[in-house]
């Protein structure tokens, strides 16, 4: 092994080296990654102020949106990526349940069954849901640039406890509409006899997916309690692996 006679080894000189280069890398990357998705709902709530404003009604304004929402909510797939390298201290199983969740709902719930776009529920979850992003991707572009002020921190660890509720009301209540369309359609089944003797039933797949917010939920709701008490009040919480 080759020695230096100050800071110890030459490999671990380069080790250091590499530590930091790759997390410099990864605080440029997450800072753009933050700024890009802070904008991209700021867009998202701008159409659908402008749209209300315009037309004074929630009719239509789901498909107005409907590009860019299914493009930023898609694209947050990238963050169970940024678990599973290990550049945020977050759970893949935390984040991937909240991605998939959202991504459920955007593409396999809201577009695929038209008839349920226009429903008062939907808009609540967008309103939930975007009041959400802006305020969470503020909050770590601010804290990654070391100037976080504190009514966006004391809006992250605050706003969720009434906005988490409102958010899965809205979701929960969107699926349920859906259910009626989804029985009559038999959209996205597979009846027996078929060439793969295979049955699937998309209609029992969601009330399925509706009945598993009953333990996922409370999980993710005490996930965000735990890290406002660590990080309004500085406790120390150990939290189990994944
Ligand atoms: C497949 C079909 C499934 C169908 C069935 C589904 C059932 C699902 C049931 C559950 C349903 C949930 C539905 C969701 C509804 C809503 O969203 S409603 C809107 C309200 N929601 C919220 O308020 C919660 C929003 N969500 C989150 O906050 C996250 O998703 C989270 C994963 C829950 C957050 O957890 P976590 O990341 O652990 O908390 P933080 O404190 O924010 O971060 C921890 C540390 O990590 C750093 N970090 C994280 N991400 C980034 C980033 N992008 N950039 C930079 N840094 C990041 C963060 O700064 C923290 O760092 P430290 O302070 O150093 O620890």
């Amino acid at each position: 092994m080759a020695y230096s006679e100050e800071d110890g080894t030459v490999e671990e000189k380069e080790n250091n080296n590499k530590k930091k280069t790759k997390s410099a890398l990864a605080t440029a990357w997450l800072t753009f990654y933050n700024i890009a998705m802070t904008a991209g709902w700021l867009v998202l709530a701008m159409a659908m102020m402008r749209f209300y404003i315009q037309k004074g009604t929630r009719k239509g304004l789901y498909r107005s949106i409907a590009r860019t929402l299914k493009f930023f909510q898609t694209f947050a797939l990238v963050e169970v990526g940024h678990c599973a390298i290990g550049i945020v201290r977050t759970s893949v199983i935390v984040t991937g349940v909240q991605v998939c969740s959202r991504i459920f709902m955007v593409w396999f719930i809201t577009n695929s069954i038209r008839q349920i776009q226009n429903e008062e529920s939907v808009i609540l979850f967008l309103v939930v849901w975007t009041i959400t992003e802006i305020t969470r991707y503020s909050y770590y572009t601010f804290n990654l640039l070391h100037h976080l002020p504190y009514f966006i921190k004391w809006a992250r660890y605050n706003l969720f406890i009434v906005l988490y509720p409102l958010g899965v009301a809205g979701e929960l209540l969107t699926i349920y509409a859906a259910l009626p369309f989804v029985r009559r359609s038999g959209m996205y089944s597979m009846r027996l006899p078929n060439k793969y003797n295979v049955s699937f039933d998309y209609y029992y797949c969601l009330i399925i997916a509706m009945l598993s917010y009953i333990p996922l939920f409370p999980q993710l709701y005490f996930h965000m309690l735990r890290q406002r008490r660590r990080v309004l009040h500085g406790e120390v919480i150990v939290e189990k692996d994944d």
